[in-house]
């Protein structure tokens, strides 16, 4: 193996640290402390675990968790009222609806309904028009804390070039808008790409969220490429990404693990994110750069 291992635990720990260290200065200015409300809908086992890792989370932050787990045949209508009940509650400062819902549930529809200032997982179309068209608006955390991983280890990122495999709302293709924000020339793949290798090959980044097993070969990539793997597959061997580790391990020059690598700064991000949200809606100002 030559690549260096990007340890996403520990950066994820660290931006923790500095939200955690700048809840004070807004408890003091604002009266009250940052507050996040996280709806679960149903027993997923993956999401029942995320959601409990985000309460606890928020807690050690300083912050507040209001979390609100409803059975899986609540109605679409009954969590439309809880997220306006939400939206009009002073003390919520984030929203957050674990995805995904079940089937009988549309997922759009209550994303809409949420109050895109409180919005801190950004996927509501208003926030992805305000980071389309460069506006000030919150950005997805997984793709959020690529971008940190990335600036991190390659410093700026201008005239690099860059493939994103996958083109989904919640990482794809926010992971392209701030990679463009970011100067890098961008490419986005996807599952219907012809001769997808040929784009790899002189990709100087390459982020991988295309959902399939090892998917990703090491001797696609350019030697010295930087890989981020989004990828969260539960096999029978456990949790592998989207890229196949060894070979890809052999021609990266660095790359990010699973478990360790993005996954922890998803919450991360969203701590960082519930933050702002707070300074925003409280009128308290947070200095530029300093999250
Ligand atoms: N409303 C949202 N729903 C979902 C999001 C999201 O950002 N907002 N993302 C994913 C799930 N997710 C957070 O919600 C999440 C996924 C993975 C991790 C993580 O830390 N993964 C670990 C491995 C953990 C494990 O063993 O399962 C890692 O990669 O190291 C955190 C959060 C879908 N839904
Ligand atoms: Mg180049």
């Amino acid at each position: 193996m030559t690549a260096d291992i990007i340890d996403g635990k520990a950066f994820a720990a660290g931006l923790r640290a500095r939200v955690a260290e700048l809840v004070p200065a807004f408890q003091a200015a604002a009266g009250r402390v940052p507050g996040l409300a996280v709806v679960l809908v149903g027993e997923d086992p993956a999401s029942a675990v995320y959601v409990r890792s985000k309460g606890k989370q928020t807690r050690e932050c300083g912050m507040e968790s209001f979390e609100h787990k409803l059975p899986a045949e609540t109605t679409q209508e009954a969590l439309i009222a809880l997220v306006d009940q939400l939206n009009a509650d002073p003390a919520v400062d984030g929203i957050l609806v674990q995805l995904p819902l079940p089937k009988h549930i549309d997922e759009q529809a209550v994303l809409l309904r949420i109050n895109p200032d409180k919005d801190v997982d950004g996927f509501h179309p208003v926030n992805a028009g305000r980071l389309a068209t460069g506006l000030h608006g919150f950005v997805p955390c997984t793709p959020l804390g690529c971008l940190m991983l990335l600036e991190d280890r390659l410093g700026d990122l201008t005239g690099l070039d860059a493939v994103v495999i996958g083109r989904s709302n919640i990482v794809g293709k926010p992971m392209a808008a701030l990679l463009t924000r970011a100067s890098a020339t961008v490419t986005i793949v996807h599952s219907r790409t012809r001769n997808l290798p040929h784009y790899l090959k002189h990709a100087d980044i390459v982020v991988a969220a295309v959902g399939r097993a090892h998917f990703v070969k090491g001797e696609w990539l350019k030697p010295g490429a930087t890989v981020i793997d989004v990828g969260i597959n539960r096999t029978d061997a456990g949790l592998v990404g989207d890229v196949d580790f060894d070979s890809a391990a052999s021609v990266a020059g660095a790359i990010t693990p699973v478990p360790g690598g993005v996954g922890p700064m998803t919450i991360a991000c969203l701590l960082r994110n519930t933050l702002v949200a707070a300074h925003r809606n409280a009128g308290v100002a947070l200095e530029k750069g300093v999250i």
